[in-house]
């Protein structure tokens, strides 16, 4: 297969898609915002121009969901500006556009599991940003798949998971909220989703990918210090005693049946894919 193009290379899917490469075969290029930087339409169209591309995959966002309320022109640039752009010039070149997306673009009010067509009422900025760089991938290529996915965790960058290993150390005690519902994630079932599309055939369109099972903020920091063998105490709380810039949903739990269906992939437990990043985190072996 000719060459895949990864955006935001220094991200923790970009990473994890440029270690899974050779094992589907392969040449994954995955630059950093030095070598392709979505603020700029040229450096886009050149990157674009360079290689003739099988697929490109966009994993590159801003993802700072508080810091997004202050900084929504920074935040539709990347999110949503940007992937429009690819979709355009990647439809131009005939060349299919991977695009992640996220659980945030729901509004949290559903009871039960979000399914690709469930309409999106995104609470903050980030999530609206995303919502948007949705529409502008539809409009502007329509040989694309949207993947969303949500609560990402890996051994890379910054995630829910460092963030409690890194607290966990300081503090023998710790708030987390207990009333927001989600998917947790590993970056690497989430490149191994895209590369099994991005090198098959399956339909354009919409896919939600996240690992199985659902779990609270707190059942998640609880599972994460158990699973390091940490004593650290953590007090459930409600999203109210934990006041932040950004609205978050209450239920972003994501239905994967579309993709199970259309690719047969089947994602595997929250809690192995968690296991396995706290376990690297703690040898320090990535
Ligand atoms: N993290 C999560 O919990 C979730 C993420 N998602 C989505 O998944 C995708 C991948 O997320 P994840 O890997 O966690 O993201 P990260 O925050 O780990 O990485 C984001 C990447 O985007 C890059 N980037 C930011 N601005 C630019 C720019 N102007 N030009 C080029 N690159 C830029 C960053 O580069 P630099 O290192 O230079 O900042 C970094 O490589 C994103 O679309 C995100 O919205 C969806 C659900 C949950
Ligand atoms: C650090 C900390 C956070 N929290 C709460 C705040 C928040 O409601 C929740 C998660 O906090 P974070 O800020 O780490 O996670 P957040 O940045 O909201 O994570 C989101 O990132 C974007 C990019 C996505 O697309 C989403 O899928 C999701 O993964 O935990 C506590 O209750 N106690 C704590 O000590």
């Amino acid at each position: 297969m000719r060459p895949i193009l990864v955006t935001g290379g220094t991200g923790q899917v970009g990473t994890a898609l440029q270690q899974l490469g050779p094992r589907f075969g392969v040449e994954v290029v995955a630059p950093g915002r030095d070598g392709l930087d979505l603020a700029s339409p040229p450096s886009i169209e050149a990157m674009l121009r360079s290689r003739d591309w099988g697929a490109v995959i966009n994993c590159a966002a801003y993802t700072a969901v508080d810091k997004a309320e202050s900084e929504p022109d920074q935040a539709f640039a990347i999110n949503a500006v940007a992937p429009e752009m690819l979709a355009l010039e990647t439809f131009a070149r005939g060349v299919r556009l991977l695009h992640v997306s996220t659980d945030y673009v729901f509004d949290g009010s559903k009871n039960g599991f979000y399914a690709e067509d469930d309409p999106v009422a995104p609470l903050g900025v980030y999530g609206a940003s995303k919502e948007a760089g949705e529409r502008g991938v539809r409009a502007g290529n329509p040989d694309h798949i949207i993947l969303r996915t949500a609560w990402v965790v890996s051994p890379w960058g910054n995630n829910f998971v460092k963030t409690m290993l890194r607290i966990g150390k300081e503090r023998p005690q710790l708030r987390v909220v207990d009333d927001q519902l989600g998917c947790p994630t590993s970056a690497v079932d989430i490149a191994e989703a895209l590369l099994t599309i991005a090198t098959g055939k399956g339909p354009a369109g919409t896919y939600h990918f996240v690992n199985a099972g659902e779990a609270t903020w707190c059942e998640l920091a609880r599972f994460v210090f158990d699973r390091a063998g940490m004593d650290v105490a953590v007090e459930a709380i409600t999203t109210d005693q934990y006041p932040t810039p950004a609205k978050r949903p209450a239920n972003s739990r994501l239905s994967t049946d579309r993709l199970q269906q259309t690719f047969g992939i089947r994602p595997r437990p929250w809690q192995d894919a968690v296991g396995e990043v706290v376990d690297a985190l703690i040898r320090g072996t990535q």
